[in-house]
């Protein structure tokens, strides 16, 4: 089944999206964007930890095992759970444009259940840009990464600045990050994007 909303689907003269020169080499990890992020911070104990490779395109694999505190049904990951899985790997697509960008739109089927113990092996892809809109697709698949189909997504990314940050996050969180001066000229890198 296709995605039912033109919003995810990009315009006839969208553009091919562009691996950025210097995003992580096929095979090598993308780091955590935040280590307090519920998806790929190792900060958050009860988080995905998802762990995310960087692709030969514009492209992440990533692998999400499901623990007992992901539960929503008895023995099975939570729908939720499973939207925020292929949600992060989406935006560590960020690391391959070396753009920021957040979730505007996220439209998820879910195709099998997920049991409790199992690896989601996710593979997701920019598929088109069209100017601060970023089109992308993820899947998850079960039992390995050719294994079949459990849920999968159809995103809008829209770019946004720093500021998108620092002017909505919470003041605590958002000044422990500015003093941490690495994170702050990091996240600034990827504003100058020629
Ligand atoms: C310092 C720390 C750094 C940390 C880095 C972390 C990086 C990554 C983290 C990743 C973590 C994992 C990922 C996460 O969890 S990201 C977290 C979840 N997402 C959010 O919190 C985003 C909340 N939304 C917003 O902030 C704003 O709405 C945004 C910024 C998205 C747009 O508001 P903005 O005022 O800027 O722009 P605009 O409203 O003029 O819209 C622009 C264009 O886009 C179109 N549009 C917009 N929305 C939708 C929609 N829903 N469906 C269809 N279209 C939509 C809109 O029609 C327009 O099109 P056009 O009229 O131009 O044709």
């Amino acid at each position: 089944m296709s995605a039912t909303n033109t919003a995810v689907q990009p315009p006839a003269d969208a553009a091919a999206p562009v691996r950025h020169p210097e995003a992580p080499a096929p095979g090598e990890p993308v780091g955590s964007h935040y280590e307090n992020c519920f998806g790929c911070g190792s900060g958050q104990p009860h988080g995905l930890h998802l762990a995310t490779r960087a692709g030969e395109g514009v492209n992440v694999t990533a692998e999400f095992t499901v623990r007992p505190e992901h539960q929503g049904a008895p023995g099975l990951a939570h729908g939720g759970i499973l939207a925020t899985a292929l949600d992060d790997a989406l935006g560590s697509l960020n690391w391959l444009l070396r753009t920021i960008s957040v979730t505007g739109r996220l439209e998820t089927d879910y195709r099998r259940p997920v049991p409790v113990g199992s690896v989601l092996h996710i593979a997701a892809e920019v598929t088109a840009v069209a100017g601060r809109k970023i089109y992308a697709t993820a899947v998850g698949r079960l039992g390995g990464p050719e294994g079949p189909v459990a849920v999968r997504a159809d995103a809008l990314f829209i770019e946004v600045k720093v500021d998108h940050f620092i002017e909505n996050g919470r003041k605590e969180e958002i000044q422990a990050v500015m003093d941490d001066p690495d994170a702050v000229r990091q996240a600034r890198a990827f504003e100058v994007n020629p």
